[in-house]
This record gives structure tokens, sequence and C-alpha cells, in this order.
């Protein structure tokens, strides 16, 4: 049956304090710091399994919110689980379905026994607990699965958050209770706590105590400033075991994969990008590029000297503007194909950076090149 979901340790950056490590799942390893590409309806959006290895993503995450209403995880049960039915072998995170249910549906009551809300796409009256989480994640099969809890929003008052996190705990204690593997493999707990030090260090507090297998960052990435993410980032991430994954959810743009690396964070997913590529914005080692722009449009150099990558090296920015503009599907793919590279080698380069103890100086030239103010 399938083994832990463990973290070893490799190195510490000597200028930057950032970690190089391996997440061992039962469907292979994780170089960390990694970044995830989201594949939250069991796909990233217009990528196939082999492409995605050939950029060498590591693991992939999916939502179980999405998967519960459609096409259900009962289908995907019988399928055989997650991985086989996308065809995808190595690991697979699935998010918890909370956080979409506060993102996505618009009428929602929130309980001490979980959420009653309605589906986005027809409007049915469905509910999520920490059980159901956990029951639709054991029939999915993934090997990381989340603790269900509540992401407060961005703003919100002190109390508020206080009462959310109390709760978010008692929903860990609860999913750690109906999970169906031994020893809560897989499972990781989310410590929120808002923009609050206290309230941070009490989810952690009473989250650590009950010893998961890894820890997750909630709660940020939700609208308020960098400088304020990754203030809670100097403070959160300490509070975390060193000898388990620490993963920052919905995070991010390039600078703050980098800046989250440096203050210890070890795995990251956003949908930043494959969201942008569907609307042609790349990035590139010299900032981001809007390829609809007219300049683009005799321009016959790819979208990134610099880039390695299938698009850069077969296709020229006049004809991947020339099939966005046409709305041609075969367009997204490129610009998609672009995006995920481009992270993914970040966090090659990133890793680079740390086995030579040089992470600072690395940050300073990618945002020298790159533009500080990304986002
Ligand atoms: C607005 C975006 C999505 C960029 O970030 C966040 O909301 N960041 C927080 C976040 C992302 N995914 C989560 N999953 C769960 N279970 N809980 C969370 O708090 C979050």
């Amino acid at each position: 049956m399938a083994a832990a979901v463990t973290y070893e340790p490799i190195k510490t950056c000597k200028q930057s304090g950032a970690r190089l490590g391996r997440v061992h799942t039962p469907h292979g390893v994780i170089e960390t710091p990694a970044f995830m590409p989201v594949g939250t309806q069991a796909t990233v959006k217009t990528m196939s399994p082999e492409e995605l290895k050939t950029m060498d993503a590591h693991i992939i995450l999916s939502n179980t919110y999405h998967l519960f209403i459609r096409p259900g995880h009962d289908i995907v049960k019988a399928a055989g689980g997650l991985h086989k039915f996308m065809n995808w072998d190595r690991p697979i995170l699935t998010d918890s379905g909370g956080f979409q249910v506060f993102s996505l549906s618009n009428m929602r009551k929130i309980t001490e026994e979980g959420v009653q809300f309605k589906s986005h796409l027809n409007g049915d009256k469905l509910f999520l607990s920490p059980e159901k989480a956990m029951e639709i994640q054991n029939a999915l099969g993934s090997d990381i699965m989340m603790a269900f809890d509540e992401c407060p929003p961005f703003p919100a008052e002190y109390e508020y958050v206080k009462k959310s996190l109390e709760r978010t705990t008692r929903w860990a204690e609860r999913c750690l209770q109906s999970h169906s593997r031994p020893n809560d493999q897989g499972l990781f707990a989310i410590i929120q706590g808002g923009m609050h030090e206290d309230l941070r260090r009490l989810s952690a507090e009473q989250l650590t105590s009950m010893d998961f297998p890894g820890y997750a960052i909630g709660g940020l990435s939700v609208g308020e400033p960098k400088h304020l993410m990754y203030e809670v980032l100097d403070y959160t991430t300490p509070l975390m075991p060193a000898n388990k994954p620490r993963y920052l959810m919905g995070v991010g743009s390039p600078d703050a994969l980098i800046e989250g690396s440096i203050r210890g964070i070890d795995m990251f997913d956003c949908v930043l990008p494959t969201r942008i590529a569907r609307n042609g914005t790349c990035m590139t080692s010299e900032g981001r590029l809007v390829i609809r722009n007219a300049k683009h449009a005799t321009d016959f150099g790819p979208l990134d000297p610099k880039c390695t990558c299938y698009t850069c090296k077969n296709y020229s920015r006049a004809y991947i503007r020339h099939l966005i503009k046409a709305d041609e599907t075969f367009g997204i793919r490129l610009t998609t194909i672009h995006n995920l590279h481009f992270l993914l080698q970040l966090m090659r380069d990133v890793r680079g950076a740390i086995q030579e103890d040089r992470l600072l100086d690395f940050r300073d030239e990618f945002f020298a090149a790159y533009g500080l103010n990304d986002n």
C-alpha cells in the first residue's frame, strides 16, 4: 500500500537560509523548492501529461471541490483513481475544496459541521465537511491531500479570523480521524490566521501539536500587498517543523516564488502561468510580454531569446500573435507551454542557486532583468 509522504532535507543555502530538499511520495519524488502546475479539473489546461513531463513537472495539483461537482469522485474512483483517470503517473496534490467553496460559490452557510453552498455550475444545494472532503480525496487517491479549512477573506476582522482559525483546527482534527490511510499518510494541515502574528502562531501551534506529515500556509496571496505576505512568511515559516514540507498555497508570480524560497518554503502552486497564457500574456526573462501588442506583428524572433522551451525553439512572436488574435487553440497551447516551462525553469535555477549558496545574488540578478514589480 502507499508509502508515507516524507521530507528529505538536502542542504541549506548559506547566503539566504533557503533549503534544498526532496518530498518522497507514493508516485515519486519532488525536488524542492518546487512549483506545481494547477490542473483544477483533472487537466493542466491544454497540456498533455507527456508535455508536462517534457518540461519536467514533478507534481500537479487538482481540486476536490471541482471534481466532486463534476464528474463526481465516484466516477474517478471507478476509473481507478485520479492518476489513472488523467493518465498522470507522477505525484498529485489535491486541494481540499474549502477555499474553492469560499471563492466560487456565492450562497454559502458555514457551520461547525461544514459548509452548505450552491454548485457554481447548476445551483444545486451541496454540502462539504472535513469528512466529505476526506472521502472525496481518498476516492481520488491523490498522494498529498489538504485538510478542509476556511480561508478568511482579506481584510477580515481580528475576532472573525481567530474564530475561523480555531474552527479550521477542529476541522483538521476531524480530517485526521476520517482519513482512510494509516497514520494520516499524505495529509497536510493548513495554517491560517490572516495577517496577525499572534493568530498565525496560535494556528501553527495547534496544528503542529497534531503532527501532520506536512504543513501549508493558507490565507495569503488574497489581495494583501506583497510586503505584507513576506512579513507573514518571516514569522510563520520558522513555526513550521523543519523536517516536514512547507507549502505556500496560491503563490505565485516569479518574484514571490523566489522570495518564498528565501523564507524556507518548499512547494508552491498558482494558476497565474496557465491563466495569463490564455489571454496571450507571457513571462519572459525581461518581464511580461503581451503578445497581442501590435509591435510583435512582424517580430520573427522567439517569445524569449533565453528560453529553451518547445515554443521558443520552434515558433515566432509573429506567429503566436497571429494564433492568439485568431483565437486558434494552438496559440494558447504554445503560450501555456512557455509559461509553465518558464516557472519550472525558474525553480530549477532557484535550486541551483541554493546549491551554490548564492540565492540572494540570483534574486538580484533576476529582478534586475525581469523588473521588480511583477505580479
Ligand atoms: C486568491 C489566490 C487563489 C491567488 O490565493 C489564495 O486564495 N491563497 C490562499 C489559498 C489558495 N488555495 C488555498 N487552498 C486552501 N485550502 N486554503 C487556502 O487558504 C488557499
